[in-house]
């Protein structure tokens, strides 16, 4: 990595358990993430000091596994591979990659750094991509994945910008913005309708296949005016995601009643995008 890039006065490395981690922070905001995947951590804006992201207090941090909560990028796969037998890893390769900064600026929304994954050649993906991660930090966060074709044949891609949302108690919440059919993850991909109102009470896995623009998470321990909102581009889907009781105690990266602390609203592609020969795709999740 260019190291004169750390020196810009918004910037702030610190090395935790042998792993990068960059915080930003200027007037506007705070966020932190991992170079371990780009991985989000934290995002804290100043006008009301309340962060969004939920992460896993048992997370594994080391750079040995996928961290659990933040903002985990997903690409060029989502969810397991399509290859049947395949020993690829779940949700693709990047976000167990060391990823490098190659650009940070200030421009009037805020601060933008710009990263990239130490390779975007795996098993399981044939296409010659670059792909970039550019996080804007200012009143609102804004993520754009931006997926760039330099081969010389189109190739199709799927990916999530996982995002682990904090909130008060599960109970506490109900989405908005959501319509239309989703395929139903744990009972067997099944096509249903998105129900109204939209709660938590179970184990919720679902791709959700209408790609609304925006997403409020209302939290009634919140004010009306508190809610965080989640807007989405150039997404095929949302994927929304609880593992609910038991599922969170199977995961070791996870306490047992940590999925009484969040919800996942993820900006997805999950039906393929092809990408033409020199040709870009921005997937953005702008987070308020
Ligand atoms: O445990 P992982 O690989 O981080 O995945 C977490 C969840 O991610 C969601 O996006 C998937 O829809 C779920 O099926 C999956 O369980």
């Amino acid at each position: 990595m260019n190291n004169s890039l750390l020196s810009h006065p918004h910037l702030n490395s610190q090395q935790k358990q042998g792993v990068t981690h960059i915080k930003i922070e200027n007037a506007l905001a705070s966020c932190e993430l991992s170079l371990y995947g780009a991985h989000i951590l934290s995002f804290k804006p100043k006008h009301d000091l309340r962060e969004r992201i939920y992460m896993s207090p048992a997370a594994i941090m080391d750079g040995t596994k996928a961290i659990r909560g933040g903002i985990p990028i997903c690409w060029p796969w989502f969810g397991p591979h399509q290859a049947p037998n395949a020993a690829y890893p779940q949700h693709g390769y990047v976000r167990t990659q060391t990823w490098h900064m190659v650009a940070v600026s200030d421009n009037k929304k805020g601060t933008q750094i710009s990263l990239q994954p130490a390779s975007t050649k795996g098993e399981g993906f044939e296409g010659h991509a670059e792909l970039t991660l550019q996080i804007t930090v200012g009143k609102s966060l804004t993520i754009k994945l931006i997926t760039e074709n330099k081969g010389e044949t189109a190739f199709s891609y799927n990916a999530a910008l996982h995002s682990y949302f904090t909130v008060s108690h599960i109970d506490n919440v109900q989405l908005a913005g959501l319509q239309g059919d989703y395929l139903d993850k744990v009972d067997n991909g099944i096509q249903k309708t998105t129900p109204v109102p939209y709660r938590f009470a179970q184990e919720v896995d679902r791709i959700q296949l209408t790609p609304s623009p925006e997403v409020v998470i209302n939290d009634s321990q919140l004010d009306n005016s508190q809610q965080t909102q989640v807007l989405s581009q150039g997404h095929d889907s949302l994927v929304i995601w609880n593992p609910w009781a038991e599922k969170s105690a199977a995961l070791a990266d996870m306490p047992d009643n940590g999925y009484l602390s969040f919800c996942c609203v993820e900006t997805a592609v999950t039906q393929g995008h092809v990408v033409e020969a020199g040709n870009q795709h921005v997937l953005q999740q702008i987070i308020c």
